[in-house]
């Protein structure tokens, strides 16, 4: 991997643009075998899913709907508080919908509980998660996750839409960012 390619701040690849592109195209398969008689719902959370709900949406084999939230976490002020608030809400009535919640990673798990739960109080006929990447601590929470990407370690990972301090969203593959970065 050329350092172009990787971006000049990342420390190490720890997913390439083709790894996750054919990982995205295996799970698209199945979700679609599991919902062949069911119309699902794409709903990404902006804004780290939007790179991973472009190219799963796409791997596809026929239409799906799809639409979005925008969460963010208050209180303690850190990310993973559990007490989200809805900056932006869906679009879309999803009672008697098959919703499939699109996301980049699964960390501490607190921001995807908080949506299962806020979306399954809208009576939608199912709610199933599916993520890129999840770490090891989502263990702590009970969250069921139908569809994983890659299981990874706990270090702070960036690219395909994950960002830090909002920079590296853009780039195309997954990587830890080197130490030069954060000093
Ligand atoms: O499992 P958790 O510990 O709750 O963390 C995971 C969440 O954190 C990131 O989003 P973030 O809130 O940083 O916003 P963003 O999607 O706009 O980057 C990521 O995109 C997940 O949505
Ligand atoms: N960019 C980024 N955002 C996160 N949110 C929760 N975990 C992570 C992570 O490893 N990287
Ligand atoms: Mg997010």
């Amino acid at each position: 991997m050329d350092a172009e390619h990787m971006g000049p701040d990342l420390e190490n690849v720890l997913y390439t643009e083709e790894e996750i592109q054919t990982r995205l195209t295996e799970l698209a398969a199945r979700v679609w075998g599991d919902y062949k008689d069911k119309d699902v719902l794409l709903v990404g959370v902006l804004r780290g899913a939007v790179m991973v709900m472009a190219d799963f949406a796409r791997a596809l084999p026929g239409s799906a709907e799809m639409d979005w939230m925008a969460v963010s976490s208050y209180g303690s002020g850190t990310k993973s508080s559990g007490v989200v608030r809805i900056l932006k809400d869906l679009d879309t009535d999803i009672s008697g919908r098959h919703v499939l919640i699109v996301e980049d990673i699964i960390d501490s798990g607190l921001t995807l509980s908080w949506i299962r739960t806020n979306l399954e109080s809208r009576r939608p006929a199912s709610v199933e998660i599916c993520t890129l990447l999840r770490k090891p601590d989502a263990a702590k929470v009970e969250i069921d996750v139908r569809y994983v990407g890659f299981e990874i370690p706990n270090a702070f990972v960036v690219g395909y839409g994950l960002d830090y301090a909002e920079k590296y969203r853009n780039l195309r593959d997954i990587g830890t960012l080197a130490k030069h970065v954060y000093s």
